[in-house]
């Protein structure tokens, strides 16, 4: 199993280029199935998650080309299988995102559901209520989500959403764009994903009404068209790398980063000492001096992102006073503070918040950790580290960093993929 060694250290310079967002290819990947013609989505990272939603699609019978040297993913055709497998859903959360559009599209699926994962317990039931408040009728057996469609297809209807649910509301969202009638999602998740995703329909000829807003008007079709679509840029891997330029007292160019996407992320660096501008090929993220300890709590966008609760606490670790991270959004995302106090990191866990206590230097030490956000976490803190990080189990990496050594590599890290 191929794992990361970092030796730290080396302040970072240059220019990374940001892919294309996991979080809005997946679901875009999904969005083939509303229609009979070829979508072709460019800007396409080349992830381990992309490789595992096109398995998914492929095996719903559409045909699916990677052409990883121009970043385009084709997918075209009909769903012949209407049965999402256990096998590929575990691997997967996101694989539940074609629940929505096979009911839409052909009156019924059956989807294994997803289950928890590491970060907590990950219920899918605003992805059906909203579902059955459109018509389907919802079974749960032996593992399996089962939907079938009314007689004459899903019917539009207003979703109040009790919860942001950034999942549940691109399902609905896909399932509303081909249902009989308007559907109104209301206290819909704002994040820039959501909106690639309904600029994607509307390229189907969908007619979606309030993208970035929290309520999301949709006017059905009878039928979408093909499309060709750009990805927008990862932020969370912008954020990431922001971090690292930080944590190294470094500076970095990151190329197609969006600081309108970034939401509280921005205003959260800059209270703790890093200097983020925009830059005519995206953004410019320096740390002149010192960092201070600043608090910070997860929240849906345009709050402060989840996914990047990890990467901040790595900064955190080696900032100047203390700062307290409360997690809001998941029980259980705290899994690196273990192991980043194995690195010499001095942070406490109260229930929902970790309380943590810069220390002037960490220290390298072989580390693992069980998620993605995680993993990249301990990368960060062994950038900055005296000695040798071993970070394992960098397959939960691979699904969400494209080349994470050679883009940090290129910019003048010592890092370097074990093999084996
Ligand atoms: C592939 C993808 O885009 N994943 C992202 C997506 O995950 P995902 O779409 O799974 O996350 P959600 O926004 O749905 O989850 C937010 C919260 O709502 C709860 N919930 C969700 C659905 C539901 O039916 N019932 C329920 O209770 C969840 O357990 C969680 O506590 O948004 C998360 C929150 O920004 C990010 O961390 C993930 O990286
Ligand atoms: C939690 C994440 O992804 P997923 O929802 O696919 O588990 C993530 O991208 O940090």
């Amino acid at each position: 199993m191929d794992r990361i060694r970092i030796r730290g250290g080396r302040r970072l310079e240059g220019r990374i280029p940001v892919s294309g967002a996991k979080n809005a290819a997946l679901p875009l990947i999904a969005c083939a199935l509303l229609t009979d013609e070829p979508l072709v989505l460019t800007n396409t990272p080349d992830l381990a998650d992309v490789e595992t939603m096109g398995k998914l699609i492929a095996q719903h019978g559409l045909t699916v080309e990677h052409d990883k040297a121009r970043r385009t993913l084709t997918l075209a055709g009909r769903a012949t299988n209407l049965e999402a497998p256990y096998d590929l859903v575990r691997k997967m959360r996101a694989s539940v995102l074609v629940l929505g559009p096979l009911t839409a599209k052909y009156g019924r699926a059956r989807v294994s559901l997803p289950g928890g994962c590491a970060i907590g317990t990950r219920p899918v039931d605003l992805h059906l209520k909203g579902l059955e408040a459109m018509g389907a009728t919802i079974t749960v057996e032996s593992g399996y989500i089962e939907a079938e469609a009314p007689d004459g297809g899903l019917k539009g209807t207003r979703i109040i959403f009790p919860q942001v649910s950034v999942g549940a509301t691109e399902n609905l969202l896909m399932a509303a764009a081909l249902a009989d009638g308007e559907t109104e999602l209301v206290n819909a998740a704002r994040e820039p994903e959501i909106g690639d995703l309904a600029r994607c329909l509307m390229a189907m000829g969908a007619d979606v009404e309030g993208i970035g807003s929290d309520r999301l008007r949709i006017r059905g079709s009878t039928r979408l068209s093909g499309a060709t679509h750009g990805i927008i840029p990862d932020r969370i891997e912008a954020g990431t790398f922001a971090c690292a330029a930080a944590i190294t007292g470094g500076s970095l160019i990151l190329e197609g980063a969006r600081l309108d996407h970034l939401g509280a992320v921005t205003r959260v660096l800059r209270d703790a000492g890093v200097d983020v501008r925009e830059h005519a090929d995206g953004l410019m993220v320096s740390r002149l001096n010192g960092l201070h300890g600043t608090d910070v709590s997860t929240e849906p966008f345009p709050g402060f992102a989840t996914d990047m609760q990890a990467q901040f606490m790595a900064l955190m670790c080696v900032a100047e006073g203390a700062a307290m991270l409360t997690e809001t959004i998941f029980e259980n995302r705290f899994m690196h503070v273990p192991e980043l106090n194995r690195m010499g990191a001095r942070i406490n866990v109260h229930g929902s918040s970790a309380i943590v206590r810069g220390v002037a230097r960490l220290s390298g030490a072989p580390v693992m950790a069980t998620d993605l956000r995680a993993s990249v976490s301990l990368i960060l803190a062994g950038l900055a580290a005296k000695g040798d990080t071993v970070v394992n189990r960098v397959y939960h990496l691979d699904r969400g960093y494209e080349r994470i050594e050679a883009k940090l590599a290129a910019v003048g890290a010592d890092v370097a993929r074990l093999s084996g």
